[in-house]
């Protein structure tokens, strides 16, 4: 069993820290979005899908990041205040930046994509003066998104905060959230997910994500062989997510976890990455074995793929139990 060393006397479970956007999902599916004609609103971004989804299962969540000075901002604030998520650490832009929009095309369950647009965003315009020393050491963990590094003064910001955990022991989870239409190469794209994932405490991406991260090695690694090189860093934890055929997780003590999937009606793809990540951080800082969280996260990806949304799809922790207590599972 891994020891995250929780410092556990402080209000704050998790600060996610960045992307806060909308998500326009298709409301005609299985065609393409050439052919849609409506889309349903949702707040949006990994890291606000995340804390929601934390936070429905009863995580006391902050949030340090932007928003527009605009409706969308406002229904961003608003969403999370519902969600009884702390948006002291959100700042409102005040130079005309928008909302990232996120459009979502569900031409079958199997085959969806996302089209983003993202000039100008707010989200990447947070400044690391805005990134609170004091409201940082009010947490046990927080969570970084990849997609934060794309920019400056961003990037900066992250960093800033990053330093901030490693001041207060708080324990970071980066999910790596590799959006490539929000980079400008792939050699800067590498250079700063490997900057920032050596100074993290758990790290959660897909294959794919992880091999990004690899491109300036001349060999292809093993999954184990990723996870032993974050190990050599700060990394307690590295979880490798492999879609329907579920996910495996190593831990710095040597051991290695095998998390299957659950029988699901799928509606879209997207968003199992962002349920897996709240209901296993969840796990983890509830002190779980590693195993009940994977599994957690496992059940969490499989209802949220069966329903129209992400945010609002992340289920409350009557409805998760229930799930994985009646739900088929299937092991690879
Ligand atoms: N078709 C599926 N049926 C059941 N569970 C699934 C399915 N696809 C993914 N999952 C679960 O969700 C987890 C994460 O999925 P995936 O590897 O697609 O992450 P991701 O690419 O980050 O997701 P996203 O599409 O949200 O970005 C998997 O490890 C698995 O547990
Ligand atoms: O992360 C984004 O900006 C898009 C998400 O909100 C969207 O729901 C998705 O792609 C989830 O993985």
């Amino acid at each position: 069993m891994v020891n995250l060393n929780l410092k556990t006397d402080r209000p704050l479970d998790l600060i996610a820290v960045g992307r806060l956007a909308i998500d326009l999902n298709a409301e005609q599916i299985n065609r393409p979005m050439e052919d849609t004609l409506s889309f349903r609103k949702y707040v949006g971004g990994s890291p606000a899908n995340i804390a929601i989804g934390a936070a429905q299962l009863g995580l006391q969540c902050g949030f340090i990041g932007k928003v527009s000075n605009d409706q969308m901002g406002r229904f961003i604030l608003g969403f999370l205040k519902e969600k009884n998520i702390d948006t002291s650490g959100v700042v409102v832009d005040q130079t005309g930046a928008v909302t990232g929009l996120t459009f979502t095309e569900i031409k079958s369950p199997q085959d969806c994509s996302i089209l983003m647009y993202r000039d100008n965003v707010a989200d990447l315009k947070l400044d690391p003066s805005e990134v609170s020393e004091d409201y940082i050491k009010k947490t046990k963990a927080m969570l970084i998104s990849g997609t934060a590094l794309s920019a400056s003064p961003s990037r900066e910001a992250v960093f800033l905060a990053l330093e901030y955990a490693r001041k207060y022991d708080v324990i970071v989870f980066f999910d790596l959230d590799y959006r490539p239409y929000t980079w400008i190469s792939d050699k800067e794209t590498a250079i700063y997910y490997n900057l920032a994932a050596e100074k993290c405490d758990v790290i959660i991406g897909t294959r794919d994500e992880f091999d990004m991260l690899e491109q300036f090695e001349r060999e292809k690694k093993t999954d184990q062989e990723i996870a032993r090189k974050w190990f050599g860093h700060r990394a307690k934890i590295v979880v490798i997510k492999h879609g329907s055929q579920g996910s495996i997780t190593y831990t710095k003590d040597g051991r290695s976890y095998t998390g299957g999937v659950f029988k699901t009606k799928v509606l879209k793809t997207f968003g199992a990455g962002d349920g897996y990540a709240s209901a296993f951080i969840y796990g983890l800082l509830k002190g779980w074995e590693i195993s009940r969280a994977i599994e957690y996260g496992s059940a969490s990806a499989a209802i949220v793929i069966s329903r129209h949304s992400c945010s609002e799809a992340m289920p409350t922790k009557a409805e998760l139990d229930q799930f994985v207590k009646t739900a088929e599972k299937v092991n690879p």
